[in-house]
């Protein structure tokens, strides 16, 4: 058996046509503009390369693009001084601080600062309690990603088994409260879990957010299962730079029912929502009725 391929790159492609389709409508209608900011402290190549990617694609959609590069030595008290100005910025709807951020810095302190209202990653202890207990929250995006490519293939969730594997505040355990939500039986799996294996072989539904380049092989894979494939990692193969998930494809095709590939499946789907959700905080923050279908 060889796997259906999700193409997340095609659907991302789709969210962004809709996102921009109700972007066009905001401005024509209301006036309104969305806008984007994003700030990267510290020079990390990786992050250069994702803000520089999700600063074109917030332009293409027609939304405005606030790009802050501040450096490895910035102060917490400077970068709350510019996240205070930004919470008060009436053009600014969404505010991402691209993670990981220096060591002097600390995260939790940083991101607390932010206006849930403009926290389009969803990492906010505000909005990761509104998630938790079913309330409106911004949900965070690669996450938010995978359940819409789910529903897609799958249809209706209720009742499968999801096994997460990664308890990370970012991906594994909001996705997680996803799944939940969409009423699948939930096991999150991490590094002390035993029998790893077993327990993935278990999951109609596999999503692998580990760190670790391809460490789930086709024998985690119960045979047509649907996998989602978190990990980005950069490795070295015959002398060249190469981008591989989590999930070892070539063998976890032969099993699955349907895998996502590593580029082209999740990654741009993060961006994809993204920016659907600062449209939803764009709206959310002027009264007016949230786009359909770009929410959980
Ligand atoms: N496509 C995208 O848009 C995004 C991709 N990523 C990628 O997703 C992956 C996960 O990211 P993130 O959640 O931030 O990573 P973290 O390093 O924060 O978390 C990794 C998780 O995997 C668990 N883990 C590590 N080793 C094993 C093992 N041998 N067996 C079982 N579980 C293990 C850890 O367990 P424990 O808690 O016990 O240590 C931890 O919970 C990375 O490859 C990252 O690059 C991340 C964000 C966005
Ligand atoms: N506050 C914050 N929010 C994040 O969402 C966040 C973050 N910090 N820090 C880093 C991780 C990583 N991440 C990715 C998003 C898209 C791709 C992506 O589009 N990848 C392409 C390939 C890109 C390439 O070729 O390098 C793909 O998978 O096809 C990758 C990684 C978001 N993150």
């Amino acid at each position: 058996m060889t796997a259906k391929r999700i193409d997340g790159k095609a659907f991302a492609a789709g969210v962004r046509a809709q996102v921009a389709d109700h972007v066009a409508r905001l401005k024509a209608d209301h006036g309104l503009v969305p806008g984007l900011a994003v700030v990267l402290v510290g020079e990390d190549p990786a992050s250069q390369v994702y803000v520089g990617a999700k600063g074109k694609q917030t332009v293409e959609v027609g939304m405005a693009s606030f790009e802050h590069r501040l450096p490895a030595e910035t102060s917490e008290a400077e970068l709350l001084a510019l996240i205070d100005r930004l919470n008060r910025d009436p053009q600014v709807h969404g505010i991402l601080v691209q993670l990981p951020l220096p060591p002097h810095l600390n995260s939790d302190l940083v991101i607390n600062a932010l206006d849930p209202a403009k926290d389009v990653d969803g990492f906010h202890i505000s909005n990761v309690g509104r998630l938790g207990t079913g309330q409106k929250s911004m949900v965070p995006c690669t996450p938010l990603g995978c359940l819409m490519m789910l529903r897609d293939h799958l249809g209706n969730l209720s009742g499968m088994n999801a096994v997460v594997v990664g308890r990370s505040n970012i991906v594994g355990k909001p996705m997680a409260q996803l799944l939940l939500g969409d009423s699948c039986t939930v096991t999150i799996a991490h590094s002390r879990t035993k029998d790893l294996a077993a327990v993935c072989r278990g999951a109609d539904i596999l999503v692998a957010a580990v760190g670790r380049p391809e460490m789930i092989t086709g024998d985690f894979v119960k045979p047509g299962a649907t996998v989602i494939d978190v990990g980005i990692n950069r490795i070295e193969r015959d002398g060249k730079t190469k981008l591989v998930g989590d999930v070892d494809h070539a063998s976890a095709a032969e099993v699955a029912g349907a895998i996502t590939p590593v580029p082209g499946g999740v990654g741009p789907m993060t961006i994809a929502c993204l920016l659907a959700n600062t449209l939803t905080a764009c709206c959310r923050a002027n009264g007016l009725p949230e786009p359909q279908g770009l929410t959980a």
